[in-house]
C-alpha cells in the first residue's frame, strides 16, 4: 500500500464561496506541517481530505485509494478537528471504547487497543475521569486518542496547540512525532514554531493556494540575507514598524531590539541574522501578498 496523499488541482468551497484554488500536494509518511494565517483555507483542505466537505473538482488519493471510496477512506484516516468536543459525560476509557466500537473493532482487539492508546496519550491515570472534567491539554490528547483508535495510516490534526500551556504543547508535539514514525501525519497550524520542532516538510497556504512547498531548511534559506536586527529607540518604533516587516521584537529596557525583513542595499546599523522558520514564513507571505 502506498503511504502517501496525492492531491491534484483541487478546488473546493462552501456553496458559491470558492476557498481552495488548484491545490497540488504530495505528502509522504512522516510529519507534514501545513502553515497559514487564519482563514487561509487549512481547515477547508483538511475537511476535504477527510471527506467532510465535497470537492468541486480535482483528485485526491489517500494511500492509493480515491477519496470517493468513503468507507475505505474512513478506515485509513484519523481526524482531530479544530473544535473537537465529544461525549462530556463519558469516562475517558469508555469514550475510546465506544468510538472503537463505532469504527467496527471487535471487543478483544479493542480492549488491547484502548490500553495501548491510553499509554500513548499518557492518560492511563486519568482514564476514569469524565471527559468534561479534563484540562484543555488532556482533552486534546484524548482527541488524538479517538483519532487513532482504529490505527489509521493517516492522521490529520487541525490547529491542535491553541490555548495549551508550553508543557502540554511539547507533550502534544512529541506524541505526534512518535505517531509519525509509521503514519502520514498532517499538522495544520498558524504557529510556525509548532512545525519547526516536528516537521521537516511543510506547505504554506495563503488565500486558498499553496505558496510554498518544501523543507523547513529551504524556507529558512529563502529568507537568508533578508533578516536583520537593530536597536530602535522607543519614540522611533512606530515609524520603524511602518517601514519594515517586523518578525520579532525584544524590549531591552533602554531600546527595543527589532528583527525584521529588509531587501534593500546594506545599512551599517543593521546586523544580518540567521533566519528562523517564522522569518521564512513571513518572508514568503510578504513576497506573495506584500501584506505585513
Ligand atoms: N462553513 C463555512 N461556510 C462558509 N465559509 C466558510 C466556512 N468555513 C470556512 N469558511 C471560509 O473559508 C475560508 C477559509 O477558512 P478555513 O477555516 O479553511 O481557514 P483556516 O486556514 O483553517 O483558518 P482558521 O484557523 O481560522 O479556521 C475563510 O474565508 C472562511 O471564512
Amino acid at each position: 500500500m502506498h503511504e502517501n496523499i496525492v492531491i491534484n488541482n483541487l478546488y473546493a468551497g462552501y456553496g458559491r464561496k470558492k476557498v481552495l484554488h488548484g491545490i497540488d500536494l504530495n505528502i509522504n509518511k512522516g510529519m507534514f506541517g501545513l502553515l497559514g494565517r487564519n482563514g487561509a483555507g487549512k481547515s477547508t483542505l483538511m475537511k476535504t481530505l477527510v471527506g467532510l466537505l465535497e470537492k468541486k473538482s480535482g483528485e485526491i488519493s489517500v494511500c492509493g485509494i480515491d477519496i470517493s471510496n468513503r468507507k475505505q477512506i474512513r478506515e485509513i484516516i484519523g481526524y482531530l478537528p479544530q473544535d473537537f468536543n465529544m461525549y462530556p459525560n463519558m469516562k475517558v476509557d469508555e469514550a475510546l471504547k465506544y468510538l472503537g466500537t463505532l469504527s467496527g473493532m471487535k471487543s478483544k482487539l479493542l480492549n488491547k487497543r484502548v490500553e495501548d492508546v491510553l499509554d500513548l496519550i499518557n492518560l492511563q491515570n486519568d482514564r476514569k475521569k469524565k471527559v468534561k472534567s479534563l484540562s484543555g491539554g488532556m482533552k486534546r490528547r484524548l482527541g488524538i486518542g479517538q483519532a487513532i483508535i482504529h490505527n489509521p495510516k493517516v492522521l490529520i490534526v487541525d490547529e491542535p496547540t491553541a490555548g495549551l500551556d508550553p508543557e502540554e504543547r511539547i507533550r502534544f508535539r512529541n506524541i505526534l512525532a512518535d505517531l509519525a514514525e509509521d503514519k502520514v501525519v498532517i499538522l495544520s497550524t498558524h504557529i510556525a514554531g509548532d512545525i519547526e520542532s516536528t516537521s521537516k516538510n511543510l506547505a504554506i497556504m495563503n488565500e486558498g493556494k499553496i505558496v510554498f512547498n518544501g523543507k523547513v531548511d529551504d524556507l529558512k534559506g529563502m529568507a537568508r540575507g533578508f533578516v536583520y536586527k537593530t536597536n530602535i529607540a522607543f519614540e522611533d518604533i512606530k515609524d520603524f514598524k511602518n517601514r519594515y516587516i517586523i518578525t520579532s521584537q525584544r524590549d531591552n529596557g533602554e531600546f527595543v531590539e527589532m528583527k525584521f525583513l529588509y531587501k534593500g542595499s546594506p545599512v551599517s546599523s543593521f546586523t544580518p541574522v540567521e533566519p528562523s522558520i517564522e522569518d521564512g514564513y513571513l518572508n514568503v507571505l510578504y513576497d506573495v501578498s506584500g501584506v505585513k
